[in-house]
């Protein structure tokens, strides 16, 4: 898909919530363990609920490797449930992947070419020759670790390198490589007060910023220095939306999880002219 085709769709739903497709078998309702494929059946279930609020889903690959060749399938299920059934759906494949050229290679291939997903996260921490197979992938994209949601991101993220925070060279760095149009990159709702800096930098590229929900990053200021006039921003929500009941109604439940964060993106939009 390309970055046009997404913001039209953002623009259509007045919308741009990613739900995050994190599905751990402990917290589905237990009714849906006697069938099949329980973690296909849980998210045929949310897929199918809140199709009309989302823009993108976001399948958590640990998620499904977790559970060996019957997760890989799950895995594999709801990408091609997806494309068949929500073609206009945006889909990531969060992987969180990066190595030497000739095995990114293989890895761009399985998620992009294989399993068909539009996106692909990636870590930069390997370099240029480890992101360019992946970049190489015409309308797909590759959605690279820039500063991340969680504590460790002070570890090295926010590290002075030749006067520059690591963080802000990966952004500058990134920009040289080949085809790095095709760059979207991972804020963290939780680190809202480093987006003015990093618009400056890249004003223009989309970021999917996880965090709202169960770690506690605010919709509004993300909005308020991360949207760009193409809408730029992609906001993940995972727990907050697919575990919001264990029961029956799981489904509903979600819908009205996703509903709440979609009218307040409505809202947004609508201020933002
Ligand atoms: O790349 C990601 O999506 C990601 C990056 C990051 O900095 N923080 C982060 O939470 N994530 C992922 O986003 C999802 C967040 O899930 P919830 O906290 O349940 O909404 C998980 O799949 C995380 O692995």
């Amino acid at each position: 898909m390309t970055t046009q085709q997404l913001t039209h769709q953002i623009k259509t739903k007045k919308s741009f919530l990613c739900i995050g497709l994190d599905v751990d078998l402990n917290k589905i309702p237990n009714y849906l363990l006697n069938e099949e494929d329980p973690i296909f059946a849980f998210n045929k279930a949310i897929i199918d609920a809140t199709h009309h609020l989302a823009v993108a889903y976001k399948p958590n690959t640990a998620f499904y490797e977790a559970y060996g060749l019957k997760g890989w399938k799950s895995l594999e299920k709801t990408i091609h449930y997806l494309n068949e059934n929500y073609p206009e759906i945006y889909t990531i494949a969060d992987a969180k992947r990066g190595d030497i050229g000739n095995t990114s290679k293989m890895y761009a291939k399985a998620f992009l070419e294989d399993l068909g997903f539009d996106s692909v996260t990636v870590a930069p921490y390997m370099g240029k020759d480890s992101v360019e197979p992946f970049l190489s992938f015409q309308d797909k994209h590759t959605i690279l670790l820039a500063l991340t949601s969680n504590q460790g991101a002070f570890d090295f993220q926010t590290l002075s390198v030749n006067n520059q925070e690591l963080y802000k060279q990966v952004l500058e760095t990134s920009k040289t490589w080949d085809n790095s149009e095709n760059l979207m990159y991972v804020v963290g709702a939780t680190k809202a007060e480093y987006l003015q800096e990093i618009r400056h930098i890249i004003p223009e590229n989309f970021l999917l910023v996880p965090g709202v929900g169960a770690q506690g990053g605010s919709l509004k200021e993300v909005c308020k220095y991360g949207m760009t006039k193409n809408i730029g921003l992609l906001i993940n929500s995972s727990r907050g939306i697919i575990y919001a009941s264990k029961e029956r109604d799981f489904a509903q439940a979600a819908v009205i999880k996703a509903k709440e964060l979609q009218q307040q993106m409505e809202a947004i939009l609508i201020h933002a002219g």
